[in-house]
């Protein structure tokens, strides 16, 4: 089936309505609010203290890094990864992977999403486990160059990994046990392409979620239209330039029993312009098993999540739950 962007270049400008299998009323399309999202620096000497506050108390959070000798060092290959998968989506639909597809929807998302090649680390390699945190750990299966946005896959797997050291430490762990968890991390990017839209109350880019996985990386154009909910409300994510928005999926809101957050997102399509973002999914791999981890689990704070491989919670929440927040205390 093609995708949305190949429908509405079909139609040569004349789209004026929203068509049936698109349609998703909204009734907050028009939200003015803006999030205070909590900033972290990379570079900053309370990087570590901000991570772990970011991640207990918002579960979503501006990345940046205002390192005076390398500015951006981690967000190197961001323009690389923006153009490739814009030249994706404009060379058409052979790369479209169908959100209505993927889950098993009969209403559709208004975007398209373009998958990258999924890069893999294995466990951690025996300096990290001995506590030492290397330079860069080597990835088991670098991205070939065909890859789309192999350097940019790196640094994000570089990034989230630094980040899975501070957060384990910031549960009173030892510093390697998030990485630990499980035998093997997985990163998946994934470009998602929004056309703009006849009538933005009548459409939803994306649906309210929280990630199934680990951690997400989203790195955005200027448009905007990513939402968050805190409470019962929701409020407009800034687009800021150079700034990667992180967000906290479920798995480490089971494995920290709860002490870390998921949060609710969604995408509002607007009427004058497209939008593209590509989403860096740091998570395990299909059969770990995802449960509390048992040093955080006592009489006091009993498990809040009942264990399972992370391929029968995705099955769940990609059949059954699909729709808001899909951490069960269960
Ligand atoms: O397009 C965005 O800004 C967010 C996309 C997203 O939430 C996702 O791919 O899970
Ligand atoms: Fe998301």
């Amino acid at each position: 089936m093609a995708g949305i962007k190949a429908f509405v270049d079909s139609c040569n400008g004349t789209l004026d309505s929203v068509p049936d299998r698109y349609m998703m009323p909204n009734e907050a399309a028009d939200v003015s609010r803006y999030a205070v999202l909590p900033i972290v620096d990379v570079a900053s000497e309370s990087f570590e203290r901000d991570l772990v506050d970011a991640c207990s108390k918002y579960g979503m959070f501006g990345c940046i890094s205002c390192s005076a000798q390398e500015p951006r060092h981690s967000h190197r290959g961001c323009d690389e990864v923006r153009s490739r998968f814009l030249q994706l989506a404009q060379r058409g639909q052979d790369a479209v992977l169908h959100r209505g597809d993927l889950h098993t929807r009969p209403l559709l998302h208004q975007h398209d999403a373009f998958e990258g090649r999924e890069a893999r680390v294995a466990r951690p390699p025996p300096d990290v486990a001995q506590g030492r945190v290397p330079r860069s750990a080597p990835l088991a299966r670098v991205p070939s160059q065909r890859d789309v946005g192999s350097e940019y896959a790196r640094n994000i797997f570089k990034l989230g990994k630094r980040m899975l050291l501070v957060m384990s430490e910031g549960l009173g762990l030892r510093s390697n046990r998030l990485l630990e968890a499980f035998e093997d991390m997985v990163l998946l990017t994934r470009a998602n392409f929004y056309p703009a839209c006849p009538n933005p109350r009548q459409a939803l880019g994306m649906e309210g979620h929280t990630d199934s996985g680990g951690l997400t990386f989203v790195l955005q154009d200027g448009v905007g239209g990513l939402q968050l909910k805190q409470g019962e409300d929701w409020y407009n994510v800034r687009p800021l330039e150079g700034m990667l928005v992180v967000n906290m999926g479920d798995l480490y809101q089971k494995l920290s029993n709860g002490r870390y957050k998921s949060i609710l997102h969604r995408v509002m399509v607007n009427s004058k312009s497209s939008r593209l973002s590509v989403g860096a999914f740091l998570g395990p791999s299909l059969d770990a098993e995802i449960s509390p981890i048992p040093e955080l689990v006592s009489q006091e704070s009993p498990a809040k999540y009942r264990s399972r491989t992370y391929r029968d919670y995705m099955h769940e929440v990609y059949t059954e739950h699909f729709s808001g927040k899909n951490v069960y205390v269960a």
